[in-house]
């Protein structure tokens, strides 16, 4: 015998586009995302007995994507994806909850003769604002997040007093290059419903200004023990900043850029201090991750 042990389904790969024109000013803001909403609920029978008349359409979740845009305000993210999260369990009784997905790309404003332009903008690089919102019975989860921010600095950074054994090849450096692509995400803490969520609107842009500028500040001027240490300092510091977060995580991978021996050549020296040229890896790389959690009032069990 078998059975669905766990099922959901949706629209993936739905690309958004709104614009909101300023009639006063004349100044246009526009938001790109891709957004993907999967459903959850009493839908075994579409999937064990071929009964369609369990499945609200990929289609039709889709066309409600774009008249909620229009309905709504699309920012901040997580209201949107809380509007979206909390529309199907509440449209249709069988679907008991939803998974939003909504991910914003940087359409940043062009400064032209030294004046922010009215409406054109540039793609600053792979850098996107990620939100993902689980409704369910119990409330909506929210997590921010922001993938794909490529940092890198050319000294400030040390890696020493690691285990030494028979495995060991790597030196020990007090100066070395630290770069990464940041995957930082923080949790908040439950809302009972979307009017809890728009309460908090104004917060959850200023979380992603704090996280952005606390990950960029602490990576440029701690003193790098290690890619853990310095990981720990930026959650410690946006748990402090950002009462409603829970709990943040970091996922990062430490890309190497290696030093060239080049003494074959007449004793050219560029290893250690004399070190210009470097080799970048695309791989094997480290990848390091931890999870740092607000201390409840409670004591743990
Ligand atoms: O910051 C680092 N953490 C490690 O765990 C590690 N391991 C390694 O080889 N280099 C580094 N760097």
């Amino acid at each position: 015998m078998a059975s669905i042990a766990s099922a959901r389904y949706g629209k993936d790969n739905v690309r958004l586009y709104k614009v909101d024109r300023d009639p006063k000013t004349g100044v246009q803001t526009v938001n790109e995302t891709t957004v993907c909403v999967l459903l959850e609920g009493k839908i075994d029978p579409a999937y064990t007995t071929a009964d369609n008349s369990v499945i609200v359409a990929t289609d039709s979740i889709k066309n409600t994507i774009y008249l909620l845009a229009k309905q709504n305000p699309v920012t901040p993210p997580e209201l949107f994806a809380s509007i979206l999260a909390s529309h199907f369990p509440s449209t249709y009784p069988h679907i008991s909850g939803a998974h939003v997905s909504i991910i914003t790309h940087r359409w940043t404003r062009m400064t032209v003769r030294g004046q922010p332009h009215p409406h054109s903008f540039y793609r600053d690089g792979t850098e996107t604002r990620n939100v993902l919102v689980h409704s369910s019975p119990l409330g909506l989860r929210i997590s921010s997040s922001i993938k794909g921010l490529t940092v890198l600095k050319s000294t400030g950074s040390a890696f020493h007093g690691f285990i030494k054994d028979e495995y060991t090849t790597l030196g020990e450096t007090w100066d070395r290059i630290l770069s990464t692509d940041v995957d930082a995400t923080w949790e908040w803490r439950v809302f009972r419903d979307v009017e809890e969520v728009r309460k908090e609107q104004a917060g959850f842009d200023q979380a992603w200004e704090h996280a952005r500028e606390t990950t960029m500040r602490v990576f440029a001027e701690d003193y790098s023990a290690s890619v853990q240490a310095t990981m720990y300092k930026m959650s410690e510091e946006i748990l402090e900043k950002v009462p409603g977060v829970m709990s943040v995580t970091y996922e990062l991978p430490n890309k190497h850029y290696f030093e060239i021996n080049m003494e074959w050549h007449k004793g050219l020296k560029n290893t250690g201090k004399d070190a210009e040229v470097y080799a970048p890896q695309s791989g094997p790389n480290g990848l390091i991750k931890c999870t740092v959690e607000r201390n409840s009032a409670k004591p743990k069990l």
